[in-house]
């Protein structure tokens, strides 16, 4: 017999990349209240974060396979999470513009007793961006439900140079290593 899959995100995004395993899945949204802890390694903030939010929903699902995923900007020491209002968007980008910043995907996969966690770390490297190519991007409002105020998939796609790890850690899901830890705690895909 094979346990339901649940993921537990409000994102769109993480809901179309989980689609890619092509098996079906329900979406539960968590409610945790997202607290960053500025003194913890990036790796591990988004690993407790995404742990919070699969515990939130398999605490009442406990025969499903459950993925909490969370993700955060980092440049420098500064932890970057959605930007409260667009002046805070554009400051992120000026901070992030012409440099190389870490995204940090943690996620969390919790069936009963058994949690895998683990996190992907894709480093991201933006073009020189002028103020009008910024207030211009941030005016799409695309920045505003976005780790470090942008998406790669987006319009955001015009800021990036390169990029060295995984896309779609960087989209908010590391699909394939997702599929890989859910056949390693017994899931039949
Ligand atoms: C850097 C980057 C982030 N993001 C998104 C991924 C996440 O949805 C969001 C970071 O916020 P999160 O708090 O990780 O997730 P969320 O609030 O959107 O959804 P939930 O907690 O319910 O799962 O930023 C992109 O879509 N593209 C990008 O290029």
């Amino acid at each position: 017999m094979n346990s339901n899959l649940i993921l537990a995100s409000a994102s769109p995004r993480r809901k179309e990349l989980l689609e890619l395993l092509r098996i079906p899945f329900e979406v539960i949204k968590s409610d945790i209240e997202e607290i960053v802890d500025e003194k913890l390694h990036p790796g591990e903030v988004v690993q407790s974060l995404a742990q919070q939010k699969a515990a939130s929903v398999a605490s009442t699902n406990q025969d499903s396979f459950v993925i909490g995923s969370d993700t955060l900007v980092v440049y420098g020491d500064r932890m970057l999470g959605k930007p409260f209002n667009e002046d805070e968007a554009m400051k992120m980008l000026q901070m992030l513009s012409g440099k190389t910043h870490e995204v940090y995907t943690g996620v969390s996969i919790i069936r009963g007793d058994d949690v895998h966690s683990f996190y992907e770390k894709t480093s991201v490297t933006f073009f020189s961006l002028s103020n009008k190519e910024i207030a211009d991007y941030v005016s799409t409002g695309e920045p505003m439900d976005k780790a470090g105020a942008y998406g790669i998939q987006g319009f955001g796609a015009l800021l990036v140079k390169k990029i060295d790890g995984d896309y779609y850690s960087v989209v908010g899901l590391p699909v394939a290593r997702i599929k890989r830890e859910l056949l390693k705690m017994g899931f039949k895909l």
